[in-house]
């Protein structure tokens, strides 16, 4: 049985009309992010030769330097690899959704203003982490930023809600990091890979969802022997 039709299963007991919208939700919401980050991941760590040279080298002090050998990663071996997970944080930090929204249930009071009920509230993550406050020179794409947060504890930076926040956060955002991650070794492992295109601009007034690039960007990969 795969994980879809397990929580299809259990969301008929509820509600049977509903299923097809929520297994759609869930192929939109595990796919449409998590494949752009690993897309945007790869492109910012190949136009970077210090951190791709740095990644390299971790990945084949973990397994061995060339790509022949089948391998298996297992979690001891993510933990020696923290390079590429600050990589894909910070990947995420600066294509984050541009909006996530929530409907006023009671009226809220913000400073002055008071929010009625039935308005819609927006938090938009990919401005929050452009605030130098919590992230300084927040352009940069600065992987090392991460070496502060507490990822053993599952704990992101201050002021980083790509995920959202709160009751409704992304329940995916774990698996999603473990899937970016073994897709980024078991690429660079067997491939040596570089930019033929420099590396798209986001496309601008994306809302919801992670940013998606503005135009094609063609990677040459070679088998490593
Ligand atoms: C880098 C990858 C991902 C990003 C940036 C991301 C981001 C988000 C965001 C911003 C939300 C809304 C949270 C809120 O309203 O507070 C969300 C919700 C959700 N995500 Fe993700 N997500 C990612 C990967 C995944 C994956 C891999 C899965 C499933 C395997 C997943 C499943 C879901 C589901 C089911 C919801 C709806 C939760 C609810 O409304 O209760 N996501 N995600």
């Amino acid at each position: 049985m795969t994980l879809m039709q397990a929580l299809l299963d259990i969301i008929e007991t509820e509600t049977s009309e509903q299923s097809p919208n929520y297994g759609l939700l869930l192929l939109w919401a595990s796919l449409s992010n998590a494949v752009p980050i690993a897309f945007w991941t790869i492109g910012f760590v190949l136009s970077q030769p210090s951190i791709h040279k740095a990644i390299m080298e971790s990945i084949s002090s973990v397994f061995g330097t060339a790509g022949k050998d089948k391998i298996k990663v297992s979690e001891d071996d993510l933990k020696k690899l923290p390079l590429i997970k600050w990589c894909i944080l910070e990947t995420i930090r600066l294509r984050a959704p541009g909006a996530i929204t929530r409907k006023v249930l009671k009226p809220v009071k913000i400073l002055n203003f008071t929010v009625p009920s039935g308005d819609l509230l927006m938090l938009s993550p990919f401005w929050l982490h452009r605030n130098p406050k919590y992230f300084p020179e927040p352009e940069l794409f600065k992987p090392e930023r991460w070496k502060e947060a507490n990822l053993e504890k599952y704990a992101f930076l201050d002021g980083f809600v790509a995920f959202g926040s709160g009751k409704y956060q992304c329940p995916g955002r774990w698996l999603a990091m473990l899937e970016i991650e073994m897709c980024i070794i078991l690429l660079f492992y067997y491939y040596d890979c570089r930019l033929l295109d420099p590396l798209p601009k986001q496309r601008s007034l994306h809302l919801l969802g992670v940013q998606q690039p503005e135009g094609q960007c063609q990677i040459e990969y070679t088998r490593r022997t």
